[in-house]
């Protein structure tokens, strides 16, 4: 018998600039989700080190010959679930380019995914925020789904958020969901973040999951918080507020089946209509 519902987890983590005590506290709440019940467990963008530009060259890892990746290997096993890493800044072992990566286990504790942030976070709000990762980094140039016990899943990091045709594609692919390790800020936190989750939650039918870090209004980027899971109508069934906690949802099949016959837009798209949105 297929499994029709089951739990993620969200871990709302509280990064400091002690990379071995991330990898610890990570996995000490990883385990925490498992005995409550969690067989999808998320973790935040940059949730080994914090997050910026002047941080990513410093704490840098190869993939999969580094620190964070035997850790969460390990936790997915003692787990026996699968964890989405949320992300850590990458070293290519060939080239050297920086990327903003997050890493996928299975319960086994394979190492069965690996996302490159593919947009990045450039943007310029005189006088409120201005963030240039492209400054350290390079964008991934693919698109990352992975194939589970449950269903087909998709990831993207933070501002990949903001391009929806990469959760259509997920979607037309047969993703269940589009999970997203990200921080967003105090600027943009309240403006949009709650509303993408919706949207792209809504316009593709499918459940959405973010998992941001905790906020520490001593380091040098806040983070809003506020991690989140949507479901297939744009409804919120799980959210927190900024600190530091572990937020849970059922991902049940039947409701996205249900949900998705009751109004049928995939049988009613126009392909006809537009056939190349890329022009
Ligand atoms: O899109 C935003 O407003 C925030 C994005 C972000 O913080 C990121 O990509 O890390």
């Amino acid at each position: 018998m297929t499994t029709t519902t089951f739990k993620i987890a969200c871990i709302q983590l509280s990064v400091t600039s002690d990379k071995s005590e991330n990898l610890k506290k990570a996995k000490n709440k990883i385990m925490e989700a498992s005995k409550n019940g969690a067989k999808l467990i998320v973790l935040p963008e940059c949730f080994n080190s914090p997050y910026g530009t002047q941080y990513f060259d410093q704490y840098a890892e190869f993939i999969p010959n580094g620190e964070s990746v035997k850790t969460l290997s390990e936790a997915a096993k003692e787990a026996k679930a699968y964890i989405i890493g949320g992300s850590i800044p990458e070293r290519d072992e060939t080239t050297k380019k920086l990327y903003n990566t997050c890493s996928v286990y299975d319960p086994e504790g394979n190492l069965i995914a690996k996302h490159r942030k593919v947009h990045l976070f450039d943007i310029d709000i005189p006088g409120r925020i201005t963030f240039q990762e492209s400054k350290t980094l390079d964008p991934g140039n693919s698109l990352t789904h992975f194939d589970t016990e449950y269903g087909k899943i998709g990831v993207g990091i933070c501002y990949d958020i903001r391009f929806p045709e990469m959760a259509m594609i997920a979607a037309r692919k047969g993703c269940i969901a589009m999970i997203y390790p990200a921080a967003f800020n105090l600027i943009t936190g309240p403006l949009h973040w709650e509303l993408l989750q919706r949207a792209r939650a809504l316009d593709n039918q499918i459940y959405v999951a973010t998992c941001s870090p905790a906020r520490d209004m001593n380091a040098t980027y806040n983070a809003w918080g506020h991690s989140t899971v949507v479901d297939p109508n744009g409804q919120i069934v799980a959210t927190t507020d900024y600190e530091e906690d572990v937020i849970y949802a059922e991902i049940d099949l039947n409701r996205f089946n249900h949900i998705r016959e009751s109004i049928p837009l995939n049988i009613q798209r126009r392909f006809d209509l537009y056939t190349n949105v890329a022009k």
